[in-house]
């Protein structure tokens, strides 16, 4: 039996169920096209994953990258299933650093990783959770959505990407958000992701979210640092720690005066190559 013609080299991984696939690129070598992304994200005629990380140096990028990037820092080139580029990704700059140390690419500790936010500083754990400094967090006024019939407001929360993180009363185990939460444009004009919040214990919430350019997922860890400013405001509080409670796990998150920084779990799941047929096959957008 001859072995099929192998494509680009992937790993699978998740952070509380958020998943990507990896694709290492050192040089940004990989035509990575918006049909690329959707293919693999795809559950059934692909990998299947939230989004995918392109494992790049930031030097191999062909974009502008915040000021402070160093080109050898590894930077994380993340895409939303449906082939959007996003800024940040709070799961995936965990799984991120776990896969770098993990394949030698890095070494165990402290660990910058280059995002469209700015750099962010992570930490690997031996027990495998890892430590993410997710920069400030800021609130900037209320807006509104509407999902499963309810009117909820919310506040408007940027974590590097933009958020409406409503708290509510509600049980929000029993939400069925199957169509994307309504939001407003001249707030978002560039999409949101939409967090419903509810205040379960002195220093706990329960989380379910539906995500820009991907729809409702398990977790999502920029979306956990907004519910924590949320669920942080509707007590009377700026800053404090909170464990929030999302479908696929629980993650810590802590806002403090300057930043914030959430922990988590980070698991790699398959490491294998793409047959190159298939990969060549979504090559044009
Ligand atoms: N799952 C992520 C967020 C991914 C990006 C988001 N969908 C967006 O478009 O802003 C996380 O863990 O933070």
């Amino acid at each position: 039996m001859s072995d099929p013609p192998a494509g680009p080299r992937y790993a699978k991984g998740h952070g509380t169920e958020n998943d990507f696939v990896l694709l290492p690129d050192p040089d940004g070598e990989l035509k990575l096209t918006g049909a690329r992304v959707r293919a693999l994200c795809d559950r059934r005629r692909g990998l299947g994953a939230d989004g995918v990380l392109r494992v790049v140096r930031a030097g191999g990028l062909d974009e502008e990258l915040p000021g402070g990037t160093n080109p050898d820092t590894w930077f994380m080139d993340y895409r939303n299933a449906d082939g959007s580029v996003a800024e940040m990704c709070g799961n995936g700059v965990r799984v991120f650093a776990r896969y770098l140390v993990e394949t030698g690419l890095a070494a165990r500790g402290d660990l910058p990783v280059g995002t469209r936010a700015g750099v962010r500083a992570t930490h690997v754990h031996d027990d495998g959770r890892v430590t993410v400094d997710m920069g400030p967090v800021t609130a900037h006024g209320l807006s509104t959505t509407r999902a499963d019939g309810h009117e909820f407001s919310g506040l408007v929360i940027d974590v590097g990407n933009p958020h409406l993180a409503c708290v509510t009363e509600l049980d929000v185990r029993t939400l069925e958000i199957t169509a994307a939460p309504t939001h407003d444009p001249a707030v978002f004009p560039h999409g949101v992701n939409v967090e419903f919040v509810q205040p379960v214990g002195p220093d706990r919430v329960r989380m379910r979210v539906h995500e820009r350019g991907v729809g409702e997922t398990r977790s999502c860890g920029t979306g956990t640092v907004a519910a924590t400013l949320a669920g942080l405001r509707a007590a009377g509080a700026d800053t404090g720690l909170r464990t929030v409670e999302v479908p696929g796990g629980t993650v810590e998150v802590e806002v403090t005066p300057t930043t914030s920084t959430l922990t988590g779990p980070a698991v790699l799941v398959a490491h294998g190559r793409l047959d190159a047929d298939w990969w060549e096959r979504y090559e044009s957008d």
